[in-house]
């Protein structure tokens, strides 16, 4: 198998006196699509901040592309920064910026590519993000849910990324849009090779297009692999969030359709 392209090891993570993660480890592998799933205020959110360095855990190590985070000094995080891209929940585009300048953020701030070049990277990820050029002078809140959402994707490609972490994509999308973002995360990861980590709720995501995934739950990551290995597992809330009559009716084709494909998660629609 690959050299992991993430690697945590035994984290800790607590505020004060209270303990979020109690000896977390997790492994992700380049070209995966893999899910963080678990109950809310689980420390999923903490989990992805520790990796993008927005946080550290109180103790344990995180490796990401082959780089031990804690032995970095200022130029090299700086430098690792810019190899993933990022999509919070609700979008986050700056209300005040139009969908290019909000586009060609990170191209300012890490680079010192000149403004035409900018303004060609920013038509370019518009349209793989499936967006009309026309979307690149409207403001934010001249836009639809689904737009604010590919617009904020278009952000997080700016600066090509090897790594692309997303925040509950697809809630607040409805079904159709849903699936045509889980859609063009599957694209955008076959045609660009990236890696992509998505907290997600979203039993379709999950049946759909996540390679791997890891479970947190009880403060530790109590499920990791695919959907077939995590639902093997008895831990009581993989259990109550996978085993229901409903899912299983909704979703066994789909996951007999995947293994009989035998490979990856854009077998399946
Ligand atoms: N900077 C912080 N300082 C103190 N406590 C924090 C901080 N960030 C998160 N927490 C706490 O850590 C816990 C886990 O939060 P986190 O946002 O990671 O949960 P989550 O699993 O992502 O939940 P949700 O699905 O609701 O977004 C919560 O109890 C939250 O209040």
């Amino acid at each position: 198998m690959a050299e992991p392209i993430i690697e945590m090891r035994n984290i800790v993570t607590r505020f004060g006196d209270t303990v979020i993660h109690d000896g977390v480890n997790l492994t992700v592998y380049p070209g995966e699509i893999y899910g963080i799933l678990g109950e809310s205020g689980a420390g999923k959110s903490v989990l992805v901040k520790e990796i993008i360095m927005l946080l550290r855990p109180t103790s344990g190590t995180i490796k990401v592309l082959g780089k031990e985070l804690s032995h970095l000094n200022y130029v090299e995080r700086h430098q690792l920064r810019r190899s993933w891209g990022v999509l919070f929940q609700f979008g986050a585009l700056f209300t005040s910026l139009t969908v290019a300048e909000n586009i060609a953020l990170p191209l300012k701030e890490y680079t010192s590519i000149p403004k035409d070049l900018r303004e060609k990277i920013v038509r370019e990820k518009l349209e793989m993000v499936g967006l009309h050029s026309r979307a690149a002078a409207l403001y934010p809140s001249e836009l639809s849910g689904g737009m604010i959402k590919r617009a904020a994707l278009a952000r997080a490609l700016a600066m090509d990324p090897k790594l692309l972490f997303l925040d509950e994509p697809t809630s607040g999308l409805d079904p159709i849009g849903a699936r045509a973002f889980d859609r063009l995360i599957v694209d955008l990861r076959d045609a660009l090779d990236i890696t992509v980590v998505m907290i997600t709720h979203d039993l379709d995501s999950i049946f759909t297009i996540v390679d791997r995934m890891a479970v947190l739950a009880d403060k530790h990551v109590v499920a990791e692999g695919t959907l077939q290995e995590v639902m093997a597992t008895d831990h009581p809330f993989v259990q109550r969030f996978f085993k229901n009559e409903y899912i299983s009716k909704r979703f066994m084709g789909k996951i007999d359709a995947k293994d009989s494909a035998g490979s990856g998660a854009s077998d399946v629609q």
